[in-house]
């Protein structure tokens, strides 16, 4: 049986959640898969994939639109694999405490192409963060980087088992 090949497209501002598809990348090879990370704006066809998992920032309660153009430039393509979405947000540890929903659009991508699964990710927004509100934010003690590698090591392991069981 050849490896399977899966792609890892992300949609960031500032990094974050480019961090975290390349660690679910990093897993899913240690686990024999064939990953590929790459920018969800450098997505133009997904044909060469088995799977696909798309993850974007959250800002103001809007998934990154680079996420979500990639998700509808790609969804007659994305409807015929395994899709696993998530996004990158909140900056405290509720993620930890309770599973957190998408947002509205996401929730309404996931229906088009019948995506499997969704996770949301704490986020990470520190001093280096560029932009006058995420600078505030810092300066008032809100900032910090909520992600959890155990976490998305976790699920990127059960999207492994899904992946190979197909
Ligand atoms: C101006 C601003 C607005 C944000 N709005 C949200 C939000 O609505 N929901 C959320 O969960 N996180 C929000 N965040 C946190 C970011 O989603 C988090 O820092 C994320 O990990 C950034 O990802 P990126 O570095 O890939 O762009 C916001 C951050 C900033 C600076």
């Amino acid at each position: 049986m050849s490896t399977k090949r899966v792609l890892v497209a992300y949609g960031t501002k500032h990094g974050a959640t480019a961090g975290i598809a390349e660690q679910i990348g990093t897993t899913l090879r240690e686990d024999g898969l064939d990953a590929v990370v790459l920018p969800a704006d450098d997505v133009h066809d997904v044909r060469a994939y088995d799977a696909v998992v798309l993850g974007g920032a959250l800002y103001a309660g809007h998934w990154s639109s680079k996420a979500k153009h990639c998700a509808e430039r790609n969804a007659a393509s994305l409807r015929h694999r395994p899709v696993w979405m998530f996004s990158s947000g909140p900056l405290d540890r509720s993620t930890e405490e309770h599973d957190i929903p998408p947002v509205s659009a996401v929730a309404r991508e996931m229906q088009l192409i019948g995506a499997r699964e969704h996770m949301t990710f704490g986020g990470s927004m520190t001093a280096h963060t560029p932009g006058f509100l995420a600078k505030a934010l810092n300066r008032q003690g809100k900032g910090g980087d909520f992600r959890n590698p155990e976490r998305i090591q976790k699920w990127a392991h059960h999207i492994s088992a899904e992946i190979v069981a197909a």
